[in-house]
């Protein structure tokens, strides 16, 4: 039957009845392509009869349907003409993982940042009015997780004073990536078991509240969305799904199986690769020194907005639950949370992803950097992501805190440094610091070295030649080495390490020795390291060459990382091709 569904419109040929069969077949084939290509899994699954039901019943895409963080929406792809190259879902040259408006009609708002969904619908609710299209329908479907976040909430607030032809859906599974948290949490569960004392939050913000109801029942869902359809104004519809619907692993697993890679489309089993002899994740490094400092140092808190597993904080919560929080998809929050804790004497890691802390930069100014407080940012994800894309690669921190003052930022060239520079930082700053790294695995087996303290705002040649100085900070250094192994290049090169402060002493004398200096950086040439020598030399007066590569002034695509980081021009190849042009 899904092989005849090419558009909304087909679908709303088929009889209720035939809808549970489409839904079965819509939910093997999310999990056939996923097993061999990877992506969001357990979200996708439990929102199939969901997404069936919404474009069934509503007028999409004249309706207009957005669906939050967007990692659940392959169905929606699946069902909106987009079937058959779905297999290049996340690929390079593919689909996005993510809805977005420039791949179809049906994907009504650019997502993949969590909590958006509400105000971009009701936004859309308000200009229908002014525009005369009072039948228009804005629908926001958004998880518990999402929905505890504060912008959620704002969009809410906003909502429940309005006449806007907007239901939000709340697809209420009980987890988020890692389990939900939070008082809302609580209060959502009460409602399902119809024990939620006094009035029903979302009355009390003058929404039409309905639920909660199965939201694996077709008949159930397309009733309830057709009653909600002729209610105008501001309606809420409480739907309980299973995460991993469909698939028992994934069910059972639900945090593994959010994204679980690769496994067997019959049983679930994951393809179980040995990285026993592989070096470690830099989240990993991050979890466990984390651990091993908090031991010793009894002021120590960590802190993450809903990435308890990605970012491996989860082994300090589970040693340490009184000093290491989850506080949910709350960047915000987290941020001035920590500034709470450092007023306090706390020595405060806020680990939060580089792009997800684009959410807090005003917290990062007003709360921590005006107030010279020495938290520890721990930026994940930092650089290129992958197969996530333009809305989550960590392009912008450099940039973006290098002109705030007071920050002090500083990216490690590998696991080593990155355990240094925690031990270094618990030590005591006197300013806040930002220390970057990347998603996945580092290069050194052999990390566990006893600590070693780090001095602030020097860099370090790691290369010593004399026609051309290769300036770089954070890992994208090894791509410089592996770009001279086995070349007769006679070439410097430099690991800065400290964007800020940098290291003038070292700059300095570099300007006085090469003509030729290359920056290499895994972020924006718009106010990275490119931008910073350039400026320093400009000050300095230097009259030689200097050559930036990095992230051009663009949004990058998605695919892999060694893909991309050939695309943007910082692949050992590249940076080879960039130095034979210079000597
Ligand atoms: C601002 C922001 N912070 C964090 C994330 C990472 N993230 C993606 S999905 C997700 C959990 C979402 O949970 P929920 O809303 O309950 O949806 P479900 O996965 O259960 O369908 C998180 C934390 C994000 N996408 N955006
Ligand atoms: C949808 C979303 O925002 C997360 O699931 C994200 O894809 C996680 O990225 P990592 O796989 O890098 O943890
Ligand atoms: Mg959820």
């Amino acid at each position: 039957m899904l092989d005849h569904i090419d558009s909304p419109y087909a679908l709303r040929q088929l009889s209720i009845d035939q809808l549970p069969q489409l839904s079965k077949e819509l939910r093997q084939f999310i999990i056939t392509v996923l097993s061999t290509k990877e992506g969001h899994l357990g979200a996708s699954l439990g929102v199939v009869e969901l997404t069936i039901a919404l474009h069934y019943v509503f007028n999409t895409p004249e309706d207009k349907l957005i669906w939050d963080v967007g990692h659940q929406a392959y169905g929606h792809k699946i069902l909106t003409g987009r079937k058959n190259i779905f297999h290049t879902n996340r690929q390079k040259g593919g689909i996005s993982g993510f809805p977005k408006i420039s791949e179809s009609n049906y994907d009504t708002f650019g997502v993949g940042h969590s909590s958006t969904s509400i105000s971009a619908a009701l936004g859309m609710a308000i200009a229908a009015n002014l525009q005369g299209k009072e039948e228009q329908q804005h629908i926001a479907v958004i998880g518990d997780a999402s929905i505890a976040s504060g912008m959620a909430f704002e969009g809410l607030n906003h909502a429940g004073v309005t006449d806007a032809n907007l239901l939000v859906i709340l697809n209420d599974n009980a987890i988020g990536i890692d389990p939900s948290v939070g008082a809302l949490k609580k209060y959502l569960t009460n409602v399902k078991k119809g024990t939620a004392r006094e009035e029903n939050i979302f009355e009390a913000l003058n929404f039409e509240y309905h639920g909660p109801i199965d939201g694996h029942d077709l008949p159930a869902l397309i009733e309830a969305l057709k009653k909600l359809q002729k209610i105008k104004g501001p309606k809420f519809l409480h739907v309980i799904t299973t995460k991993g619907k469909g698939l028992a692993l994934a069910e059972k697993h639900q945090i593994t199986y959010h994204a679980p890679g690769k496994f067997d489309a019959l049983t679930g089993e994951r393809h179980a690769k040995d990285t026993t002899q592989l070096p470690p994740k830099y989240q990993d490094v991050f979890g466990h020194t984390i651990v091993e400092l908090a031991t010793i140092n009894k002021k120590i808190i960590g802190i993450t907005p809903a990435m308890p597993t990605g970012s491996s904080l989860k082994y300090m919560i589970e040693t340490f639950p009184d000093r290491a929080f989850d506080v949910g998809i709350a960047e915000q929050h987290a941020v001035t949370l920590s500034a709470g804790m450092a007023t306090q004497g706390m020595v405060v890691f806020c680990n939060i992803y580089s792009t997800f802390l684009q959410r807090a930069y005003d917290q990062i100014i007003h709360d921590v950097a005006l107030q010279n407080l020495p938290v520890i940012f721990c930026l994940d994800r930092a650089g290129l992501v992958g197969q996530d894309g333009p809305t989550h690669h960590g392009a912008f921190d450099l940039a973006y805190l290098n002109c705030i003052p007071n920050m002090m930022i500083y990216a490690p060239k590998d696991e080593i440094a990155l355990r240094n520079i925690m031990y270094t930082a618990q030590l005591g700053l006197p300013n806040p610091i930002a220390i970057r790294y990347p998603r996945g695995r580092g290069i050194t087996i052999d990390w566990k070295q006893p600590f070693q303290k780090i001095e602030i705002g020097k860099g370090h040649c790691v290369q010593k030649g004399k026609r051309i100085a290769v300036l770089s900070i954070g890992t994208p250094i090894h791509h410089a080495i592996t770009a001279t192994q086995n070349k007769a290049y006679d070439i410097s090169i430099y690991d800065i390490g400290f964007l800020k402060p940098i290291d003038t002493v070292l700059l300095d004398s570099i300007f006085k020795t090469y003509e030729v200096i290359i920056t290499i950086e895994d972020g924006t040439i718009k106010g990275g390291l490119g931008s910073v020598i350039t400026d320093y030399a400009f000050a300095k007066a230097y009259k030689g060459i200097i050559t930036s590569l990095g992230i051009p002034d663009k949004f990058i695509t998605h695919g892999t990382t060694e893909e991309l980081q050939e695309e943007i021009g910082i692949s050992p190849t590249h940076i080879s091709k960039v130095i034979e042009k210079y000597l």
